[in-house]
């Protein structure tokens, strides 16, 4: 048998094949034909700037260059003028013809394999030129090049593989794309569309875009100035006019970079309140002042899209999937560019009007939080400004708060205790007994804060944190120093059995234990643990073990408060049963349990006694 020869080759691709299959993977995001065609105006437009300001081009070139897009709904077709470089008829063979083919071709090599895979690909893969046989079936160029003596040339081709080039007239130096919108896209010759759809792209495109004799868009937003020209409102305004709707921003940040990547941006930062899930507006992407996307969510962090605004980068790549981009290292730059200047505008902010930032922190507390907790490099900056709040009001940084706690609430294993409450008003009882011993109490009652408390106890050394209400406050900071009991142990047991049995409740655990006098007579009290598992699962939605599992409250019965030896004494039975259930209603009633049936009785037998 003949050995098998090694032997390299190029794997053919058929381009007749690939209009259809352009125009299968577009098939949802059609209106980007006008984003590439108006884009390459603008660039022939700008390119010819440049040469003008390089002194290559001989005629002037005039300083109101601009592009136009036209709509003839009976002749059916669009156009896009601009009065740019123009091309010669070689230039048209070579970057029309050629590139176009080889960039389709390059896509389809890329691209075979995912058919199926469509959501990953439409949007944004840039196919320029060609992607205006996506509307229509027949493209024709009139363009005159800038060159001295160049002649105009006009190309036609009708989605096939075959193209013609002939002499044209055009007086002007640029170029006609017109597009003869096929029957199945007659939805373009539709003004009102294409005028949203500029809208939409070309609001900030750098050079004047005319629609039915309007301009409209501004060449120069503000995140192409310099911060030292622009006031705060300027900001502000520019803000109102992305999103209308909103209310005014609290700061932002103006970015700008140029090495190792382009990046140039205003980020909002907006009040955020206790809103986490509703009115995201969403960071616009632009890539050279042209819109991309304000799908945002694989190129940004997470913990960023609480941000509004703009960014724009050129080094974005936005012609490949969104899984790849992930992975991108310049998409890994611009991030840890974007957080370390959001946390250094923090830090500045902080710095410079500590009482300012306080009062903002209401409104931004929760983004800080959410980076924290999401980004190690967020995390590390944020320790210098991230506050936390008690309930007095008083604002401190995680050192500050160590330092303001350690003496009083340090426990016998030498572990720092942080108390804390999640409603100040529902645990108002809980957190008067805390001070009253001295005692600080955080408040920590966003959304995101049971995310924050597991991060805070990760991080900080021999920290715990504690709901205020989770246990007696000698157990949640328990110094070693047990009270004495003025019960006997007999009386105690005796105690516990008849809160047992008057009570009968599985989901109660009772128990008696001296705790000082002017303390509630019974407490009731949820373990810290519980709760957490019962609060995460519901944070994440998902039915867990802990999401079902029954609660059980602990019944702690203050042995040394006058009503448990009262209790003891009471000599008819019915008496003593009573003064059991109203006990335990009013402990009930403190931790905002009594509802119900069970509340107009305790509400009828007080009457009752009055
Ligand atoms: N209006 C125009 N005036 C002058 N030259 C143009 C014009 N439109 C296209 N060209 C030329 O044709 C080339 C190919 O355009 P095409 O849109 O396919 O690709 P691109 O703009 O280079 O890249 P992209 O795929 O990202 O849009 C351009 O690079 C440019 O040289």
């Amino acid at each position: 048998m003949e050995a098998v020869q090694t032997e390299k080759g190029q794997i053919s691709i058929h381009t007749e094949n690939i209009f259809p299959i352009i125009k299968k993977f577009l098939y949802s995001d059609h209106e980007i034909f006008l984003r590439e065609l108006v884009s390459n105006a603008v660039d022939a437009t700008q390119k010819l700037k440049k040469l003008a300001s390089f002194g290559e081009v001989n005629s002037e070139i005039g300083d109101d260059l601009k592009v136009t897009v036209t709509v003839d709904e009976e002749g059916k077709s669009i156009t896009i003028s601009d009065s740019g470089i123009g091309m010669t008829a070689d230039e048209i063979k070579k970057y029309i013809n050629q590139i176009a083919f080889s960039g389709a071709s390059e896509f389809l090599e890329k691209y075979k394999d995912k058919v199926d895979d469509k959501g990953a690909i439409i949007g944004h893969f840039g196919l320029g030129f060609y992607s205006a046989f996506m509307v229509a079936e027949q493209v024709e160029i009139v363009t005159r090049s800038y060159k001295e003596g160049a002649e105009a040339a006009r190309w036609v081709c009708d989605g096939s593989t075959e193209f013609e080039i002939s002499a044209a007239e055009r007086a002007e130096r640029g170029t006609d794309v017109i597009l003869h919108i096929a029957l199945d896209s007659e939805e373009f010759l539709n003004k009102a569309r294409i005028r949203s759809i500029l809208e939409k792209y070309g609001r900030f495109l750098p050079v004047p875009i005319e629609f039915d004799g309007e301009i409209i868009n501004d060449a120069t937003p503000i995140w192409t100035k310099a911060p030292a020209d622009l006031t705060d409102e300027d900001y502000k305004k520019f803000y109102r006019e992305l999103y209308p709707m909103s209310e005014e921003p609290l700061f932002w940040i103006h970015l700008n970079v140029d090495y190792p990547f382009n990046l140039t941006g205003v980020l909002y930062f907006p009040k955020l309140k206790n809103d986490f899930h509703v009115k995201r507006e969403k960071i616009q992407l632009y890539s050279r002042q042209v819109f991309i996307t304000d799908e945002v969510k694989d190129i940004v962090p997470d913990f960023l899209m609480l941000l509004h605004g703009v960014i724009d980068s050129p080094d974005i790549p936005l012609n490949v999937s969104r899984s790849f981009l992930q992975a991108d290292s310049n998409v890994k730059k611009i991030n840890g560019y974007i957080t370390r200047k959001v946390a250094d505008k923090l830090t500045e902010l902080f710095k410079a009007d500590r009482k300012a930032f306080e009062e903002k922190f209401d409104d931004i507390g929760l983004f800080i939080k959410y980076g924290i907790i999401s980004d190690e490099k967020f995390n590390d900056k944020a320790k210098e400004f991230a506050l936390l709040k008690n309930t007095e009001g008083k604002f401190y940084t995680f050192d500050e708060y160590r330092e303001h706690v350690q003496a009083n609430q340090t426990d016998k294993n030498d572990a720092a205790i942080w108390l804390y409450s999640t409603d100040q008003k529902a645990q108002h009882g809980y957190i008067e007994s805390a001070t009253r011993r001295g005692y600080d109490v955080l408040v920590l009652d966003t959304v995101i804060d049971p995310h924050f408390i597991n991060h805070l106890e990760y991080k900080l050394e021999k920290t715990s944190l504690k709901r205020v209400d989770a246990d007696t406050l000698d157990k949640l900071i328990d110094k070693g120093l047990a009270n004495q009991s003025v019960l006997s142990e007999a009386d105690q047991t005796k105690l516990k059995e008849l809160f047992e049995t008057v009570l009968d409740n599985k989901s109660l655990n009772v128990s008696v234990e001296a705790m000082p006098a002017d303390e509630m007579p019974v407490t009731i009290t949820l373990p810290e643990f519980m709760r957490r598992m019962k609060d995460m699962s519901q944070l994440s939605g998902e039915q867990s073990f802990y999401g079902v599992m029954p609660i059980t409250y602990n019944l702690v019965v203050n042995a040394n408060h006058p009503l448990a030896d009262r209790v003891l004494k009471q000599g008819d039975e019915a008496g003593q049963k009573q003064l059991v259930k109203q006990l335990y209603d009013l402990a009930l009633l403190s931790q905002n349990m009594l509802t119900g049936a069970d509340l107009t009785a305790f509400v009828k037998r007080t009457v009752e006694t009055l």
